[in-house]
């Protein structure tokens, strides 16, 4: 272990904040006592021995990055097994640990178990009967199962009315047939199947006397649960190396008329009764409900993924110095320019606006899953809508920023121990899974070009959508952040009421409404991306104006000057929607393009307190660039020196390839 000695610049760069580090992180962490709580977490899972990495990872094979997995997830889950017990509501825990990061402390990729919490728990919650669930969820609650959610096939990973996984009802026993009848119709994908579920809930197509009726959820055993043998008709394995996710023991899955009970149907929402009768949903999309759930916390995800990524970039950027802008001067920091703090305050600033939104849509999302419970389902296509607005651009922003954040790091981002890299795969993962990112956009402009017949009959439009009655002539130009925020709003109106026209002269051409749907799809996904903007930049704004009021006046200051940050920085990024849809001149434009340089410029005394106030311990960010006390080169060496390479000074290659060959005998 590194010396806790402080690399003097960033020494220097903690005396010049001028807000509170503390009452920062108090505000990100929902309030004090979330942050008490979630550094007790820390301090106790930390203090585990045998949960963090001697070797890193990446120096092991494919196997061993697995045993050594699954050795970490053990010990690490069992800590956080006795905390899901804790005497709090499920919103408490989940708001509780929307800051919990301590997973990427023991896992630079992700956790084996990862599936377990995410999906196999909460769709147990959503799709059980109260008697189903008293059984099931005891039992993984406390672990003595281990489940995935099963869904994607090889065929078929989007379409999910495309599925092919039978569950055939036989009302003589009382029991699903499930089978596979097709290369294509092998469940691919799910988290933790290949090794370390021993069960796992399936998504499967429902056959009764003969009659297909969609897809349902069945609780399926795996595995037995004594000797861990996959058990006879079931067919499984790994799916091989992947761009990251290399921990996760994503699967394959086979059935061979394999047979389960009745009662394995999870059945809150549809019932196959002993003679076969189904009682159908009452909407066939409650089936998708633990999709909504991990799509809304996905954002939250992401905003944590660039915390991390920035506070790693910004205070390497405070120690590292290159260049000599000025002759006889010493080099400067390279937070120092411009070009940097364009790449690191946006990132600063769309992690707090993440966090905004997360929380605003967990809300949404809470309360309509309150009301399902009460048999309301009115509210659902709205949180479906924005869900699939935010979970795209929350994942390919975050993409695409953390690679900016490697970018700004230099080589040493190239370098795994940056951990840098490793974040890019976990971020670029999420614009695919849970529903392809173009896919979802395509959902959400369902939803707009309905709204929009609601206003073309002159009805009144709800919630998010409520914006969408407004004028669609040009807007008069107008730089103060309120009206910025506005006018994102102005230019969704344009782009939906563009999508509709393309869409409607498509169709007016003699096009089917689904060749027409092709055609606009660029249109209507650019929609759908301008309203999710819309929705962010507001929201954003709104909780902002709302949170901060109770806040210390230079703790506002900084909060608000990172709104500002992010509202001038899209409105540049969306530039020539400005000007198609606005009065904005040249001059306007130069006057926000300085505006946005000022602005870094205030922040830019702040950087690596904003940073710091993450919080993030050194176990977490998991960063040889990254560390509090700065010392970049000292554990660069000391990564280096853990390589495999370095524990020999000559290796033999040397003798069996290099010198034959340098000695021409090769
Ligand atoms: C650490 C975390 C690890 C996480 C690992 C990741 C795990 C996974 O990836 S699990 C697998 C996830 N898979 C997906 O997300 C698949 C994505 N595909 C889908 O969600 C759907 O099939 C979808 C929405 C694209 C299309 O569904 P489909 O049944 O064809 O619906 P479609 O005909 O287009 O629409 C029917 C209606 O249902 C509505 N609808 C669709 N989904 C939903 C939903 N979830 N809730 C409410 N309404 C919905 C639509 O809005 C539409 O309404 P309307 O007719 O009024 O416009
Ligand atoms: C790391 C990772 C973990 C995963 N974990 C799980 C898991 O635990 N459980 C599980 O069940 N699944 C899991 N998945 C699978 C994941 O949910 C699917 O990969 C995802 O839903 C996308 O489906 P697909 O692969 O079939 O892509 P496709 O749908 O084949 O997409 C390919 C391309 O076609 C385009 N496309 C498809 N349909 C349309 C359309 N209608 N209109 C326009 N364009 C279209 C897409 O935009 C995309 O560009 C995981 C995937 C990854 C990468």
């Amino acid at each position: 272990m590194v010396a806790m000695k402080i690399n003097e610049d960033l020494q220097k760069e903690r005396s010049k904040y001028n807000f509170d580090v503390e009452e920062l992180t108090n505000f990100l962490d929902w309030g004090p006592q979330y942050t008490l709580r979630r550094r007790n977490l820390e301090q106790k899972v930390l203090n585990v021995k045998g949960l963090l990495d001697d070797i890193p990872e990446e120096y092991l094979s494919h196997k061993e990055k697995y045993e050594n997995a699954v050795r970490k997830a053990v010990l690490y889950y069992r800590i956080l097994q006795k905390e899901n017990h804790s005497n709090i509501s499920d919103e408490e825990k989940t708001r509780a640990n929307f800051r919990n990061m301590i997973s990427s402390a023991v896992f630079r990729d992700n956790s084996p178990f990862s599936l377990h919490y995410s999906m196999f728990i909460p769709t147990i919650k959503g799709q059980a009967t109260e008697e189903q669930k008293a059984y099931w969820l005891k039992r993984a609650n406390n672990m003595e199962i281990i489940g995935t959610y099963a869904q994607t096939e090889l065929g078929h990973g989007t379409f999910i009315r495309g599925l092919e996984t039978q569950a055939t009802y036989d009302p003589e026993t009382e029991e699903f047939i499930l089978y596979s009848p097709t290369l294509s119709s092998y469940k691919w994908w799910p988290g933790s199947l290949a090794h370390t579920s021993n069960y796992c809930v399936v998504m499967a197509r429902l056959f009764i006397k003969g009659k297909s009726h969609g897809i349902h959820p069945f609780m399926v055993q795996l595995r037995d649960e004594e000797t861990h043998m996959p058990l006879p008709g079931i067919k499984l394995g790994e799916i091989g190396a992947k761009l990251g996710f290399n921990n996760v023991n994503n699967g394959f899955l086979g059935f061979e008329n394999y047979r389960i009970p009745r009662d394995r149907m999870l059945m809150k929402n549809a019932q196959v009764l002993k003679d076969g009768t189904l009682i159908a949903a009452t909407n066939s999309k409650l089936t998708y409900g633990t999709m909504v759930f991990v799509r809304v916390l996905i954002v939250n995800n992401m905003a944590n993924l660039l915390a991390k990524a920035v506070t790693i970039a910004v205070r390497y950027s405070a120690v590292r110095r290159q260049s000599q802008p000025k002759p006889n001067e010493p080099e400067p920091q390279i937070l120092d320019y411009i070009t940097q703090q364009h790449k690191l305050f946006i990132t600063i600033a769309t992690s707090h606006a993440f966090y905004i939104n997360a929380m605003w849509l967990w809300e949404i999302y809470f309360n309509v899953n309150k009301d399902l419970g009460a048999g309301k389902l009115e509210n659902l296509p709205e949180l479906h809508a924005i869900a699939c607005c935010l979970k795209p651009i929350s994942t390919s922003d975050t993409t695409v920023l953390i690679e900016r954040c490697r970018l700004a790091c230099g080589g040493h981002g190239y370098m795994l121990s940056s951990n840098l890299p490793q974040m890019y795969g976990l971020a670029t993962a999420a614009c695919t899974y849970e529903g392809e990112n173009t896919v979802l956009l395509l959902q959400a402009a369902r939803a707009l070009v309905k709204a929009w017949s609601v206003r073309v009959e002159g009805k009144p439009l709800k919630g998010t959508m409520a914006y969408l009655a407004g004028t669609t002539a040009p807007k008069k130009w107008d730089s103060s952040v309120d009206s910025i925020v506005k006018i994102f709003q102005d230019v969704a109106i344009r782009k939906v009421s563009g999508a509709v026209e393309t869409l409607k002269d498509y169709q007016k051409s003699g096009l089917s409404l689904e060749d027409a749907w092709n055609k606009a799809s660029v249109c209507l996904t650019a929609a759908s991306e301008a309203h999710g903007r819309a929705i962010l930049l507001s929201v954003y704004k709104s909780e902002m104006d709302k949170r901060t009021a109770s806040l210390s006046s230079s703790l506002k200051k900084v909060l608000l000057q990172l709104v500002e940050l992010y509202v001038i920085y899209w409105a540049l990024e969306k530039v020539s929607d400005l000007l198609l849809y606005t009065s904005i001149t040249e001059k306007d434009i130069t006057e926000l393009q300085r505006r946005y340089i000022g602005l870094m410029e205030k922040i830019r005394p702040n950087a690596v307190g904003l940073v710091d106030a993450f919080d993030f311990r050194d176990e977490i960010l998991n960063s040889a660039l990254g560390a509090y006390d700065g010392r970049a080169y000292e554990r660069l060496m000391e990564e280096a020196m853990k390589s495999p390479l370095n524990v020999e000074p000559v290796n033999e290659t040397f003798h069996k390839y290099l010198k034959p060959f340098m000695l021409g005998k090769l």
